[in-house]
């Protein structure tokens, strides 16, 4: 039978743009409570105001875990803070059952004036959990949270990474939640912190229903059982497929297409050939593993030297992650004349991660390296394989038979 955690029906919240406007409303607001009214049941908009969260509905077991995606301002914390009780709801029903957790953004409900020990027992004791309890626990997060003797000291002095050390201790270690809200809290820890959190997330996860908010795929893919995609504060998609709710994710990630160089090269078009066939489509997804060619077609107007063109794949974040210098048949670098050229460019199996790409292309004056022409966001697409991988290569699976066990190692390793 499943066990039902939290439940939430059209669950709706509204800002307001302008500060003097919302507090005016905020006043009309608690005189229509007063009497027994409530402003917003018809879902009516006052004048700037907007939904940061609209008509959001799910039901979360224990043992899911349910990643929330979307960018800046789609509205994940807004539906956090209401699931925590930060903020009241304009709109909709939540139900949770049991005790719950939570770490949203850095504060973690701490008083900056308050000693990181001290603390704990206000965070405790507003949890109606006893000093006992919280004596038999304090070592245990001050070991987890790895502050050592900072733990005396007023918490308004932690670095931001000691704040989220603290206040993930707390959460998961003392508490203990049926229910854990996690809020971009892995953003600022260092990669041993964040890997013992990850840890910890797995174990609660068995035991627990966890919404997890997170710009990382990596963490979404191999954590959540579950992926909501918000835009707008709505929901786009609620998949219990995780890679299916990264690649939708990918697909609103909007690459724009910047030119630059001196002009005396132009960059005329690139398709795409995926396993033998044109790809077609605005931002196609290509299955992780495929066999690609780019079909590059560019102009050269100038130099009478002639020119080099390079092709990059990029990321998301523009970062390259793939640079394809074009050579000639004698292993040196292509040397474009004057004219149009149509270059078809193997690039072999796509093992990048699953993710959303992009090309680069680069022509520059064979003796001066200046730039002709440099297109960037070209050609976007998108990989896409049933897990988002650590790394940004996933290199094809080893078959056992291959893999050599070294058995002088295991003895050394004994020893
Ligand atoms: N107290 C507030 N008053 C007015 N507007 C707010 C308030 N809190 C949030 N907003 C707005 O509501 C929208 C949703 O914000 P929210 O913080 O929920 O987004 P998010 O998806 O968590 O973004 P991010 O990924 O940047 O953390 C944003 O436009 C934000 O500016």
């Amino acid at each position: 039978m499943s066990d039902t955690l939290i439940k939430v029906d059209d669950l709706s919240k509204k800002f307001c743009r302008s500060l003097k406007r919302s507090l005016w409303y905020g006043l009309q607001d608690l005189g229509n409570e007063l009497r027994g009214q409530r402003h917003g049941g018809n879902g009516e908009l006052r004048p700037e105001e907007f939904w940061a969260a609209r008509d959001i509905n799910f039901e979360l077991n224990r043992g899911e875990c349910l990643g929330l995606i979307g960018h800046n301002g789609a509205g994940k914390t807004t539906l956090l803070r209401m699931l925590n009780g930060l903020i009241k709801p304009d709109q909709g029903r939540i139900e949770m059952r049991g005790q719950v957790g939570a770490l949203i953004a850095l504060g973690a409900g701490f008083n900056p004036i308050l000693t990181g020990r001290e603390n704990i027992y206000v965070n405790a004791s507003v949890l109606g959990l006893s000093k006992r309890h919280v004596d038999a626990k304090l070592e245990e997060i001050i070991d987890f949270a790895e502050i050592g003797e900072f733990i005396d000291t007023p918490v308004r002095n932690y670095s931001s990474g000691m704040n989220v050390r603290l206040g993930f201790a707390v959460a998961a270690v003392l508490i203990e939640p049926d229910i854990l809200f996690l809020d971009e809290v892995l953003a600022v820890g260092d990669i041993g912190f964040v890997i013992k959190c990850l840890n910890t997330v797995r174990r609660l996860t068995e035991n627990a229903a966890v919404v997890f908010v997170s710009h990382n795929m990596q963490y979404i893919s191999s954590f959540c059982t579950r992926v909501m995609v918000m835009e707008h504060g709505s929901t786009l998609l609620d998949s219990p497929n995780p890679a299916e709710g990264i690649d939708h994710y990918y697909a609103l990630v909007k690459h724009e297409v910047q030119t630059s160089g001196t002009g005396e090269a132009l960059v005329l078009g690139l398709d795409l050939l995926v396993d033998g066939e044109t790809l077609t489509g605005e931002e196609p997804s290509i299955p992780q593993g495929s066999s690609v060619t780019a079909m590059l077609r560019v102009r050269v107007d100038g130099p009478r030297r002639g020119a080099h063109v390079s092709l990059f794949i990029h990321d998301e974040t523009m970062a390259p992650v793939v640079c394809t210098p074009i050579y000639d048949a004698d292993s040196r670098m292509l040397c474009l004349s004057p004219g149009e050229h149509h270059l078809e460019i193997p690039l072999g199996i796509i093992d990048l991660n699953a993710g959303k790409y992009s090309f680069v292309v680069a022509i520059r004056d064979v003796k001066t390296s200046i730039s002709l022409a440099r297109v960037q966001g070209l050609r976007s697409f998108r990989v896409f394989s049933e897990r988002t991988h650590w790394g940004k290569i996933v290199r094809p699976a080893i078959p056992q038979s291959e893999i050599v066990t070294c058995k002088q190692a295991a003895v050394t390793r004994r020893c």
